[in-house]
């Protein structure tokens, strides 16, 4: 369960290491040990290897998903739970359905570009709830800087992409003889420009009263209670809008995968959200608690898929003794999801795609009731763990459901057909190597189920559109 790396993380693990000298890792492969250790023991397994390229150079030691245990991150990670539990809130319930709604349509309009809808549309939850801002009035260059600025963090996090996280002595070069690090901190001068504008585009928006409640606002609005600056701030709201886009529609893709491959279940899903909602409305996030098919499809997804696979590295700031083995402060330490997710002990036929380990009570180790409430992805390692974990796992939990019903109430999904009419099956693993882990595009045909449901879809959007605050 509990295995030493030699120094090479996990596969699916984009973030670094950091600097390697003389740095042990080890390799989390049961709940159990990454309980005990990232949970149990958070004061000493809660802090972050600081790679200088992508937590230095490019986040300039502001990232909170790269911060060490430290003050910084303590006071981020305030605000970051502050406001992502108030953002569920049922007041924001229609948030998340209005741009369900759209990305439901665009997706039955238009089901080739299925990735694209995903993205566009989890992101754009967040935005909403970050800047105040629809993404498809706000300005689009914004968006495309964002996604870049994804990208490059990606790109520098990966493990071996500067040597200077191998040979951190290297960060004593003076600048004209180290282009990595020109390269680098003029990516860093872009994202803080851009993170930094969202925040000031907000404080202008509230002088003269026009800007909505988000996060941008509640920041500056209680500055002083969250002990951040403004460059701090504008980070913790920048990398949350970054953390919460990607991940989500990573997920639904391996929904949609999953669904592909196993159309039985694709058909209970939809049998469950008519029986609760009929023909005539679409499902809301209120019908939650009714849908217990659903969140078992969505977490037997994430156990199947996990979006992190190799999990985000902690790393320990003191010696430890875990079962007589003697852990130096400095370690890192990777929970590797995709082996938590297939212990065989806790999910039997771990390979294999089985809703029903959450649904049915002769699946001791998984199975819980009352079916209103579970299943449900608290707790769910998935999300991290311990001080660490996913402070945005409830709006991302409800994305999911929410999306995952109405697709199930809106389409109908079945593998797609070649020339000769015969079945494609879509590859069962074929996957980004990213921070993300989601499958690459496979072809799969997706149909409105009627004329009815496409009018109430409409319908819906009229409306919405119509009480959209941000109108
Ligand atoms: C399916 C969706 C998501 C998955 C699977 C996911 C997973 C994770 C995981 C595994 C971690 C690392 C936890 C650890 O170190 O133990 C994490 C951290 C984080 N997530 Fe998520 N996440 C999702 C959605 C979101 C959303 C919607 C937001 C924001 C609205 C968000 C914001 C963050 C942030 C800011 C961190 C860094 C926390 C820290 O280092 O203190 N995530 N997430």
């Amino acid at each position: 369960a509990l295995q030493p790396a030699s120094r090479s993380p996990p596969e699916g693990s984009r973030y670094p290491p950091g600097p390697e000298a003389g740095r042990e890792h080890y390799v989390v492969s049961t709940e159990k040990v990454a309980n005990d250790l990232l949970r149990e023991r958070g004061s000493i397994y809660s802090s972050r290897a600081q790679a200088p390229a992508s937590a230095q150079l490019l986040s300039d030691n502001l990232r909170p998903v790269l911060l060490p245990y430290n003050g910084v991150w303590r006071n981020g990670r305030k605000f970051m739970h502050q406001v992502a539990n108030a953002s569920v809130a049922p007041q924001y319930h229609s948030t998340q359905e209005l741009e369900a709604t759209r990305m439901l349509a665009d997706l039955i309009r238009d089901p080739a570009r299925y990735e694209h809808w995903f993205q566009r549309y989890s992101a754009a939850v967040v935005f909403r709830l970050a800047f105040g801002k629809r993404i498809d009035t706000g300005d689009e260059e914004i968006v495309q800087q964002i996604v870049a600025v994804n990208h490059n963090l990606e790109r520098i996090a990966s493990p071996g992409a500067y040597l200077v996280d191998t040979f951190p002595i290297l960060m004593k070069l003076p600048r004209f003889l180290a282009p990595f690090k020109r390269e680098i901190e003029e990516l860093h001068r872009r994202e803080h420009s851009l993170f930094r504008g969202l925040l000031e585009d907000v404080r202008e928006r509230m002088k003269d009263g026009t800007a909505p409640k988000c996060w941008e606002r509640d920041f500056l609005e209680n500055q002083s209670e969250f002990n951040l600056t403004d460059d701090e701030g504008a980070y913790v709201v920048g990398t949350m809008f970054e953390a919460g886009s990607g991940t989500t529609s990573a997920a639904m893709m391996s929904f949609v995968l999953a669904m592909v491959l196993h159309p039985l279940w694709f058909r209970k899903v939809q049998e469950e959200t008519d029986s609760v909602c009929g023909a005539k409305r679409m499902p809301y996030l209120d019908d939650v608690r009714q849908l217990p098919i659903v969140r078992a499809a969505i977490k037997e997804t994430l156990r199947w898929r996990p979006v992190t696979a190799g999990g985000l590295p902690h790393m320990s700031t003191k010696d430890d003794v875990y079962e007589g083995l003697f852990i130096p402060a400095n370690t890192v330490i990777h929970p590797n999801q995709w082996a938590i997710h297939r212990e065989p002990e806790l999910y039997p036929q771990p390979e294999s795609y089985l809703p029903e380990r959450w649904l049915d009570s002769s699946y001791r180790t998984t199975f819980k009731s009352p079916l209103s409430v579970y299943p449900n992805l608290h707790n769910y390692s998935n999300f991290g763990f311990g001080r660490r974990v996913c402070p945005g796992q409830n709006i991302a939990e409800r994305n999911l459901y929410l999306l995952a019903a109405r697709i199930a109430w809106a389409a109908n999904i079945s593998k797609a057909k070649d020339e000769e009419g015969n079945e494609i099956d879509p590859p069962l693993y074929d996957y980004t190597a990213g921070f993300n882990a989601q499958p690459k595009w496979f072809p799969f045909e997706l149909q409105v189920r009627s004329q009815e449901r496409w009018a109430v879809i409409e319908e819906e959007l009229k409306r919405g559109a119509e009480s959209d605050p941000l109108k």
